[in-house]
């Protein structure tokens, strides 16, 4: 196959995943229909730099929660490409390994308006925005957005649909024996359910 040929932009989703629910597969799915990505790529993080590890289900689980969510889907993908690198996870650290990986491949990140809040904080984010284009969609969220961020070429505000839900909130509801049937695509809720996942 010929360079030409094998070139995609993969819009790349990172996250704890834990569990992902279907505010997460509502935005990844837009970014697949509405943009020019050919593929979107829920990228499990064993360690992400700003969150403790309490309540975090082992990444495999994660991972296969994320499997089970998007095996209907042409274009979502679940990748386990954070592994075997150093934690905390760095996003910059994980995208120049997938450059190298991929050499063919255009990747471009995707965070909501609430991780853009904190984007400066991001080690080397100059780095990332550099080489990188970021898609920007709406969180229902306080703070400010950097003004340089603002109009900055490589970030792309987009217009998905808002669908203010957490795993935090889905894991406590849980453990307070609420129904989340609906917060989560069926087969991750038939999966944790089984697993007894959340529940202490
Ligand atoms: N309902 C939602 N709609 C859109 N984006 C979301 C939603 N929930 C989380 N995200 C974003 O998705 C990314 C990955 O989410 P993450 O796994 O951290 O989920 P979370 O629901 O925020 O988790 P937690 O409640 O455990 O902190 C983060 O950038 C987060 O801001
Ligand atoms: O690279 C960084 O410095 C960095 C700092 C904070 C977060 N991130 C990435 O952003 C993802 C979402 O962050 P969070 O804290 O909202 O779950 C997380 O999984 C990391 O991959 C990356």
């Amino acid at each position: 196959m010929s360079a030409t040929n094998s070139y995609k932009k993969v819009g790349l989703y990172f996250g704890t995943f834990n569990p992902i629910h279907i505010g997460h597969l509502v935005i990844a799915n837009h970014l697949a229909e509405y943009s020019d990505m050919n593929e979107v790529w829920f990228v499990v993080t064993p360690q992400s730099p700003f969150k403790t590890k309490k309540t975090m289900l082992d990444n495999n689980q994660r991972l296969e929660m994320v499997f089970r969510a998007t095996e209907d889907y042409t274009t979502l993908k679940p990748s386990n490409i954070e592994f075997g690198l150093p934690q905390p996870n760095y996003t910059v650290n994980t995208l120049a390994y997938l450059e190298e990986k991929y050499p063919d491949y255009e990747f471009a990140l995707i965070m909501g308006e609430d991780n853009l809040k904190s984007f400066h904080k991001w080690k080397n984010y100059d780095v990332i925005l550099q080489n990188h284009d970021i898609y920007v969609y709406p969180r229902i969220s306080g703070g400010t957005t950097e003004t340089r961020f603002n109009d900055h070429s490589r970030i792309h505000f987009i217009n998905a649909p808002v669908m203010e839900i957490s795993s935090t909130f889905i894991r406590n509801a849980i453990k307070e024996g609420k129904n989340v049937r609906p917060l989560l695509p069926y087969p991750v809720w038939k999966y944790l359910d089984e697993m007894n996942f959340y529940k202490k």
